[in-house]
């Protein structure tokens, strides 16, 4: 039979008794003056050339890892090769048995070798190529005479336009019983194409995860998935702060774990209004829409989840832990009597904040609300600031003389702040407009009535200065009828989960800047850390990382060094990792019992003595 290779290369008309692709393909490796009576040793590539050409092409192997040697156990012979070519016919991969191996070796039938058309003439991986069809070359078809030992039949392995983008070839000697197995081959570069298919789709969700993961991060909202089977897939930091846990506990968990909701929810309706309960009783509500696949087949649902629970409005504050809800409800409370307020706190707990909120939900809220800080003045300056003077009553009195604080406030709050600061001689100027409730400017023998709610606050302890006389026990009194003890952030650092999205979007603001998300880790830091400088530490840190930002999620990177590094956290002793987090799971779990200590105590696992010692070690309020 190899007469017809012959008579072609001595210039004979053999057109009718060849396969036409191969006579076509003949005809090509003349055009390309290919030798038929040599092995080309051109186009082979260097190791590092074709370490390069095979990363290049990772997927296409990585789709091949399993197809390859399922091909090699389905012929079960040892006298094949399976091969995989690029695009432009480069072997990239082989697997086979050494005998034969070593003979296709001999041809540069191996990786690193082009096997283009061009370089080869007629063969079933560039004829395949060429033609984009899978193709069988068997003995003398081959055009250049030393590959007829060969039988070689290739497929190209298309992409979803149909455009070949790779070849997976079989070759063995041509003597064997050779039938079927182009049909094997062309079932081989169907299953790479589906597994490039895969990855593809891997790719691509794994795209949308991530944008789905940044956009659920920005907005002000929960935001809730859950699939068919009733997992949750997804929620938002936001929303897991409505419920009161860390996103990691809640994702993967049956939705039935976490809201104790009427049976058989997920099954009916295309869009779900539902008022659900957390575990401990506090509703949530949600709008949820059915996710439908193109068949109608139901995937899972998305929605939104709010929060049911009427805290006592408040604009300023924000926080929700039940440390934080005790103290708005305090507020709100007093917010409605005339009573003067001592505000007690570390510094930067949101003493200003809490004075503000009682002002803005008490009945004086259309006036004014007026602060001073009774620390950052002088004896002298704090008396004309306070109580204002007329003209010429001391050198440097302005003309027409200046109304003090306590006029300004009229009808209005006043808010003295460090009130612990405030010299003797102001005291006693401060107690008469307080029982008077009446006012004179300094060098004026007028009193003005004045109405006016006075709130103090102090990070001091008045009772000790009242001891050494540096505090009038009188003032005191006066000041303290109502006494609001602000606990500092770390005794509740449930609220980091919320005052974080808070201060973010507040510097993002002040920034003019783009929204930004944050990675969950992050807060594992934010957690562990005892924020000596309480609220005003906190925010300022998210300040620094937002200004520092370099992409739209803040990540642990972004931390502050003196996050990072936990030994050296704290001046407070008491304040180790291990302290803060046995301190936190507590009050966890009594915010879960709204601090009940049974329950309580199942929750964490341990005795109910054992948790009354250690709500007494770590000096949790209960
Ligand atoms: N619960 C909160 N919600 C939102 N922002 C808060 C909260 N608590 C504190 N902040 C912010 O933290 C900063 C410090 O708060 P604030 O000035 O009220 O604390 P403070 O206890 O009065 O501090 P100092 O004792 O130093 O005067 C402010 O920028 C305030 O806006």
């Amino acid at each position: 039979m190899d007469n017809h290779w012959k008579r072609f290369i001595n210039g004979e008309s053999v057109e009718s008794e060849v396969t036409p692709s191969i006579y076509r393909s003949w005809q090509r490796s003349l055009e390309y003056r290919v030798d038929h009576t040599l092995i080309s040793n051109q186009d082979i590539l260097s190791l590092p050339r074709l370490s390069e050409r095979r990363e290049a092409k990772e997927a296409l192997i990585r789709a091949g890892e399993t197809v390859l040697p399922y091909i090699f156990d389905l012929l079960g012979s040892t006298n094949y090769t399976i091969l995989l070519g690029d695009n432009d016919g480069y072997i990239i991969e082989a697997i086979g048995d050494a005998p034969f191996m070593t003979k296709a070796q001999r041809v540069n039938l191996s990786p690193g070798a082009s096997w283009s058309e061009e370089i080869r003439g007629t063969n079933a991986i560039g004829t395949a190529l060429r033609d984009n069809a899978p193709t069988s070359v068997s003995g003398w078809e081959h055009f250049v005479r030393d590959n007829h030992f060969l039988a070689c039949w290739a497929a190209p392995i298309q992409n979803a336009q149909g455009k070949p983008i790779g070849v997976l070839d079989i070759s063995g000697e041509a003597n064997h019983d050779q039938e079927k197995i182009l049909n094997i081959a062309m079932m081989g570069a169907s299953m790479i194409k589906k597994n490039l298919q895969v990855f593809e789709l891997e790719n691509q969700l794994k795209f949308y995860q991530e944008g789905a993961k940044l956009a659920s991060s920005l907005l002000h909202q929960g935001f809730l998935a859950i699939d068919n089977n009733g997992i949750i897939t997804n929620i938002n930091s936001f929303g897991a702060a409505l419920l009161g846990r860390r996103q990691t506990d809640i994702i993967g968990r049956p939705a039935a774990d976490i809201f104790s909701s009427p049976k058989g929810w997920m099954l009916s309706g295309h869009s779900l209004d539902l008022h659900l309960k957390d575990r401990t009783g506090k509703e949530i509500s949600s709008h949820l829409k059915r996710v439908v696949n193109d068949a109608g087949e139901p995937l899972g649902a998305v929605g939104t989840l709010q929060s049911n629970h009427r805290a006592p409005a408040n604009t300023l504050w924000v926080g929700r832990s039940r440390a934080s809800q005790r103290i708005l409800e305090q507020a709100s409370r007093v917010a409605a009597t005339h009573s003067s307020v001592l505000i007690h706190g570390e510094s930067g707990t949101g003493k200003e904040i809490i004075a503000k909120s009682i002002h803005q939900l008490s009945p004086r809220r259309e006036g004014p609300f007026v602060a001073l800080n009774c620390a950052s003045l002088s004896p002298t300056l704090i008396e004309s600031e306070l109580f204002g003077y007329v003209e010429g009553a001391f050198t440097g009195a302005r003309r027409g003389g200046k109304p003090g604080k306590f006029e300004l406030a009229d009808k209005g709050t006043i808010f003295l702040d460090e009130i612990g600061d405030m010299p003797l001689n102001v005291q006693v100027a401060l107690l008469r407009v307080l029982q008077e409730k009446e006012v004179s400017r300094i060098g004026d023998i007028k009193a003005k009535k004045i109405n006016v709610r006075v709130i103090t606050a102090t990070h001091k302890n008045l009772n000790a200065l009242v001891e050494k006389e540096l505090f009038r026990l009188d003032l005191y009194y006066r000041l303290k009828v109502v006494t609001l003890e602000l606990p500092p952030l770390r005794e509740r650092s449930e609220d980091i989960r919320e005052l974080v999205p808070h201060f973010i979007r507040k510097a993002c603001e002040s920034f003019n800047g783009q929204p930004l998300g944050i990675d969950e880790d992050v807060y594992s830091y934010l957690l562990a850390h005892s924020w000596p400088g309480n609220v005003r530490e906190l925010e300022n840190c998210i300040e620094s990382m937002v200004a520092l930002a370099d992409s739209s999620i803040l990540t642990v990177e972004n931390l502050p060094d003196e996050l990072i590094q936990k030994d050296s956290k704290s001046e407070c002793t008491t304040e180790t990792l291990l302290y803060q987090q046995t301190k936190q799971t507590i009050l966890y779990a009594l915010t879960q019992t709204r601090g009940k200590i049974a329950p309580a105590a199942k929750i964490l696992g341990i005795g109910r003595n054992t948790l009354y010692r250690k709500i007494k070690e770590l000096d949790i309020q209960v």
